[in-house]
């Protein structure tokens, strides 16, 4: 298999966290974290914080690895490898971008309906700070065959 390196940054303070309306592309419609892709000779940290910048016009001091996840679609040998980061801190006003439309949830009220089906099962143990690796097996975009999530002490 070959893996394709992702980055997610979840921004979150004690009552409320910054999701993004995805506007196009993979994920469209569905409300998530700031990410993409790594450009030459970026560090995942570094493609991490301009990812964010990019797409909410935050700009970020420290962010916390908290978890990393690879993903599996049937019929395909293309892995997603996708390295979570949560952010407690920030500079800027959230303003929407090409991308993303960013807005604050409670956080008793995440959109859990609109956001990728494994957002569910782990964004729980981001809030509660905790760390861990998982694995997704996707049947197209809705459907997880199978999963495995362990939480670790260092990621
Ligand atoms: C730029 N990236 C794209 C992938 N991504 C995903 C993926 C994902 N599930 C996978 C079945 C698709 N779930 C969340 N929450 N994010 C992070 C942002």
């Amino acid at each position: 298999f070959t893996s394709k390196l992702l980055t997610l940054v979840l921004v979150v303070q004690p009552e409320r966290i910054l999701l993004g309306m995805k506007k196009r592309g993979f994920g469209a419609g569905l409300w998530n974290g700031f990410g993409g892709k790594l450009q030459e000779g970026e560090t995942i940290e570094e493609a991490a914080k301009r990812e964010l910048w990019e797409e909410s016009g935050l700009t970020v001091g420290a962010l916390q690895k908290i978890g990393n996840i690879k993903f599996e679609f049937v019929g395909s040998t293309e892995l997603l490898d996708v390295h979570i980061f949560r952010a407690d801190e920030f500079k800027g006003e959230p303003t929407e971008s090409e991308e993303m439309r960013p807005e604050w949830f409670s956080l008793d009220k995440i959109p859990y309906d609109s956001m990728w089906p494994d957002d569910y099962i782990w964004l729980p143990l981001l809030l509660q700070k905790k760390k861990f690796l998982a694995y997704f097996k996707f049947e197209g975009h809705d459907k997880i065959v199978d999963y495995t999530l362990e939480e670790v002490e260092d990621i």
